[in-house]
């Protein structure tokens, strides 16, 4: 049995309503997590149309490029045989949700809505957004007929549901399910989830990455599995400069990390991970393992694929890495000095 998966997170530094632009680095990402040998590719929060298009996400314009973006993505050669997942915005029964749309070799799996919307500091998702609050529910969604004339489908799942593949199972977090109290990681990896993957847009504070990489790790630390967090860098064109620290965590530790301040566009990190080492870890935990047999199952959604080679059980996994924090002093010179970089590329 193959046990052994790479799977990939992705830094991007996206401008708002640059769908062209946005679309070439999501495929430089993809190419790049391919040429590391990863099987799954997840990315930041909104990176078709880019996090920060602020009052045009009432313009209908700005969901159907993000569909054209999509289409292009799924007809790429570069995504074959690659699980992938990308952030867009996508209208459902006339309501806005910021989701995931995952797709596998043409033909689209789950689009997942993020649960919990941010309110704090400068976001204002909810003036945009709605969250989706039907807990385990997926409903059929209609698919636009540029999609479905291509794929086949004419409906994908809609909701708060998880992938099963034949050797593990995936389900998704957007951004503030991480920081709220309740995060939807708790109840997908009671209920066998091993690869939990957030796609953020989280911007630079002072001293904000001690918190997003503790809640990273806490994310794994008593519940186990792998937690791939995938964020923004840059500024999108707002004021705001995303703090990049994408990051894989395996069962409470960093095992790969991108930077937090960096002039590439696009910055991609692979972490080959034992999916044995999540089981083991969570069996050992007893306490856990009673809860778990307790705890509500997640609609899934069979996928007849295997992230894990099978000739991949000597691949060397990744190992625990410390996370080198940049001083306050540090964050004050590079933080305004990359903002002011970025406002002129
Ligand atoms: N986009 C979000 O949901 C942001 C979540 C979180 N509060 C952060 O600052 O990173």
């Amino acid at each position: 049995m193959g046990r052994k998966v790479t799977i990939a997170v992705c830094t991007l530094n996206q401008w708002a309503l640059d769908f062209e632009g946005n679309l070439h680095r999501i495929l430089q990402s993809i190419q790049e997590a391919r040429e590391a040998g990863a099987s799954f590719r997840s990315g930041p929060e909104l990176e078709i149309c880019g996090y920060s298009c602020e009052d045009h996400f009432y313009e209908s314009d700005t969901l159907l490029h993000c569909w054209e973006v999509l289409l292009e993505l799924l007809i790429s050669p570069l995504c074959k045989d690659m699980l992938v997942d990308v952030g867009m915005p996508v209208m459902h029964k006339n309501v806005t949700y910021n989701c995931r749309v995952v797709f596998y070799n043409r033909k689209l799996l789950l689009i997942r809505p993020k649960m919990m919307v941010c309110e704090d500091g400068n976001y204002r998702e909810s003036r945009w957004f709605s969250p989706w609050r039907k807990e385990r529910v997926l409903e059929q969604y209609y698919l636009p007929r540029m999609i479905s004339s291509y794929t086949g489908q004419t409906v994908v799942p809609f909701g708060d549901g998880v992938i099963s593949t034949r050797d593990t199972c995936i389900g998704f977090e957007i951004c503030e399910e991480l920081w709220n109290p309740q995060s939807t990681h708790i109840a997908m990896g009671l209920d066998g989830v091993e690869l939990i993957v957030n796609g953020s847009g989280s911007y630079m504070e002072l001293r904000k990455a001690y918190v997003t990489v503790d809640h990273v790790k806490s994310a794994t630390l008593k519940s186990g599995g792998c937690y791939l967090f995938s964020n923004l860098r840059g500024c999108d064109g707002q004021r705001v400069y995303f703090n990049g620290c994408s990051c894989i965590a395996l069962n409470g530790y960093i095992v790969n990390r991108s930077q937090q301040f960096g002039l590439q566009e696009v910055e991609v990190v692979v972490a080959t991970v034992d999916l044995e080492d999540i089981r083991a870890y969570r069996n050992a935990i007893r306490s856990r393992s009673h809860l778990a047999a307790t705890s509500p199952a997640y609609p899934r959604i069979q996928a007849e694929i295997s992230l894990s080679a099978e000739k991949g059980v000597g691949l060397p996994t990744c190992e625990p890495i410390e996370w080198i924090y940049h001083s306050p002093v540090e964050e004050i010179a590079l933080g305004p000095a990359c903002w002011l970089w970025d406002y002129l590329r």
